[in-house]
């Protein structure tokens, strides 16, 4: 037998001799039948609880006093030499009450700690108190946090500017925590900008070990420069939003939470989107967080949305009912873009020499038009007049709209030339989910894209992004995952009404809507109405009703309607996130985020 078999026999043999000596203990102890096997097993149960709960007690205490080292050595030798004095003196009481109470003194804090902790183990480990300190304490730099240490990092990160008498001055830092941030406040110096900052916050952001970080201008001469101590943000599925609209947060969605924990308010109105992602990156989060978000809008008029859907319908047909109308083809969707911008221009007369900015109300509600995939018009339709046409209207609403009240949410896969035509600097707003290759993210975020490695963001965090504001501050968020179930709630629950200006169908939506539904029919159902499917069709269930005359006959039942095999490749979106739990779909939520379905994470 060679050494090695050798080595593995002899390792089965001591393995298989510890399995049988633990069962005959367990036998003969806890295992054992009868009235002394469940005292025994209860004694165990009893001593485990008692040492661990002591075990925490002393492990929280020991905690503190380890990250207050000078006070608490301080509180134990001052406790020391009282006692030694009593001995020494031969005092007559008890000499160690003295000492001791002396002691207690010093350590109150690390022994609130340490009974807080043997009380509630689970709180006190999750509480971000601890947190806070664990996370000053892993670091392992706790006196960089001080306001000492933090401008010598600022100085070995070149933040220092040399005085005339020789002497280097260094931007003053003040530290405070938030939850999943630290957030330095730097003073600029006189001889700085603050693109000095800009140019050391990378250094910085290394010397703390931190995971990403953010800047933000206070005011003149004042920046915060936030790191992050959270790496990932968690997964989280959207709720049904609530039915109250607020007519001053008409086009602004709560869609998700940014990194320092706060809930995301995505700013649509006013603002044109754009939302850029690989394949696979969650670009329906943000498309439903928009549409989705902003149903009971749409149901009280405040918000008409468009849609164009080039690939059949796919995305936007599971929440058809919160759209007016819908574009499937190329050719149909340079009508969209054409009744909009007559939309824009209309309301251009109307408000010029009244009012500079568009306030939505139900008379003259915010327009917003979605684009699923805006290669398939921009690069992919066949037509080239219409690739033109469709280029030079999108180009006109993205100048012209936003203070008109239209504006555009378009997503892309692929943010090369081609795919955005001439629009590419038209978009205020950008949205970077997870990117192929750094050319693409410089691309979409130009000069953000330093701050904002879209990239770098992991596959399996779809609807995680940067999201690149007008002052091109990025900012990294990870937006609620939509399930179909949801997305058909919502549409359900907030249809939007009859529009009396409805574009009448376009031949292809018909062909749509008739192949399914001789299929349909084929399959033994009965049809009603087949007119009109691109004009808003009504609920699944008996909401409320189209009574416009205009709409009514040719609205068309969603319920009726036969409904479409979603692609295999779309079929994605019924797959659970990744990483989630269960889907929340409660009618009365607040509108905001709803299960948390994986833990922050700190890496
Ligand atoms: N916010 C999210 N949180 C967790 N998982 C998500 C989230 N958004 C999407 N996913 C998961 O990622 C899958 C793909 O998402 P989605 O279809 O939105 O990607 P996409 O960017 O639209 O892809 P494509 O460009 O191919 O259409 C979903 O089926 C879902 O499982």
């Amino acid at each position: 037998m060679n050494p090695v078999d050798k080595v593995r026999e002899f390792r089965a043999t001591v393995k298989s001799a510890v399995a049988r000596a633990r069962a005959r203990t367990h036998a003969a102890t806890l295992g054992r039948p009868g009235v002394l096997g469940a005292v025994l097993r209860v004694l165990v149960a009893v001593l485990g609880f008692v040492l661990g709960r002591s075990w925490m007690l002393v492990r929280a205490t020991l905690a503190w006093a380890g990250r207050h080292l000078p006070l608490s050595v301080f509180g134990l030798v001052l406790a020391g030499l009282l006692w030694l004095g009593l001995e020494a003196s031969g005092w007559p009481g008890d000499r160690l009450v003295g000492p001791v109470i002396v002691w207690a003194l010093f350590w109150s804090p690390g022994l609130l700690f340490g009974a807080w902790a043997a009380i509630a183990p689970g709180a006190y480990r999750r509480s971000r108190l601890r947190v806070w300190y664990v996370r000053r304490w892993l670091t392992g730099t706790p006196a960089l946090w001080g306001r000492k240490g933090s401008e010598a990092v600022g100085t070995a990160a070149g933040l220092g500017v040399r005085q005339p008498d020789g002497g280097v001055l260094v931007p003053g830092i003040k530290v405070r925590f938030a939850p999943g941030a630290a957030v330095l406040r730097l003073n600029v110096v006189v001889g700085q900008t603050v693109d000095d900052i800009v140019r050391a916050a990378s250094r910085i952001v290394t010397a703390y070990g931190a995971h990403g970080h953010e800047l933000r201008p206070v005011k003149p001469g004042v920046v915060d420069l936030v790191l992050f101590t959270v790496a990932r943000l968690a997964a989280r599925t959207a709720t049904m939003p609530a039915d109250h609209v607020d007519p001053f947060r008409v086009g602004v969605v709560t869609a998700g939470r940014r990194r320092d924990g706060g809930l995301l308010d995505l700013i649509v109105r006013g603002r044109h989107t754009l939302v850029v992602g690989a394949t696979g990156a969650g670009k329906g989060s943000v498309l439903w967080s928009v549409a989705g978000g902003m149903a009971p809008a749409v149901h009280a008029g405040f918000v008409r949305l468009w849609g164009v859907d080039l690939k059949q319908g796919i995305e936007v047909d599971t929440g058809r009912a919160l759209f007016g109308h819908v574009a499937y083809d190329a050719r149909e969707a340079v009508r969209v873009l054409e009744a909009l911008v007559q939309v824009m221009q209309e309301r251009g007369a109307r408000m010029r020499g009244v009012s500079r900015n568009h306030a939505p109300t139900p008379d003259e509600p915010l327009h917003v038009l979605v684009v699923d995939e805006l290669a398939d018009l921009m690069a992919y339709s066949g037509d080239f007049e219409i690739k033109r046409e469709a280029e030079r209207l999108l180009s006109k609403l993205l100048t012209q709209g936003r203070a008109l009240g239209v504006v555009v949410v378009g997503c892309v896969q692929n943010p090369r030339q081609e795919a955005l035509g001439g629009t590419r600097n038209l978009w205020p707003q950008k949205v970077a989910l997870r990117l192929d290759s750094d050319v693409e993210t410089d691309m979409v975020l130009d000069a953000a894209a330093r701050l904002a490695p879209a990239h770098e963001i992991n596959k399996n965090d779809q609807g995680t992004a940067y999201l690149v504001t007008e002052d091109g501050t990025p900012t990294l968020v990870r937006f609620d995952y939509w399930p179909d179930d949801l997305i058909r709630a919502a549409a359900n629950r907030y249809p939007a009404p009859a529009y009396p200006d409805a574009l009448p169908a376009s031949p292809a939506a018909r062909d749509l809507v008739a192949d399914a539904a001789s299929a349909w029919l084929a399959a033994g159902g009965h049809l009603a109405a087949l007119d009109d499917t691109s004009a808003n069709p009504r609920p699944v269930d008996d909401g409320p009703v189209n009574d416009n005359p205009v709409n009514d006959g040719a609205a068309t039942s969603t319920s009726e309607r036969p409904k479409r095999k979603r692609s295999p490749r779309k079929s994605t979106r019924n797959r659970r996130p990744a990483d989630a739990t269960t889907q929340t779909v409660t009618d009365n939520a607040t509108g905001s985020t709803g299960n948390t379905t994986s833990e922050e994470t700190n890496s």
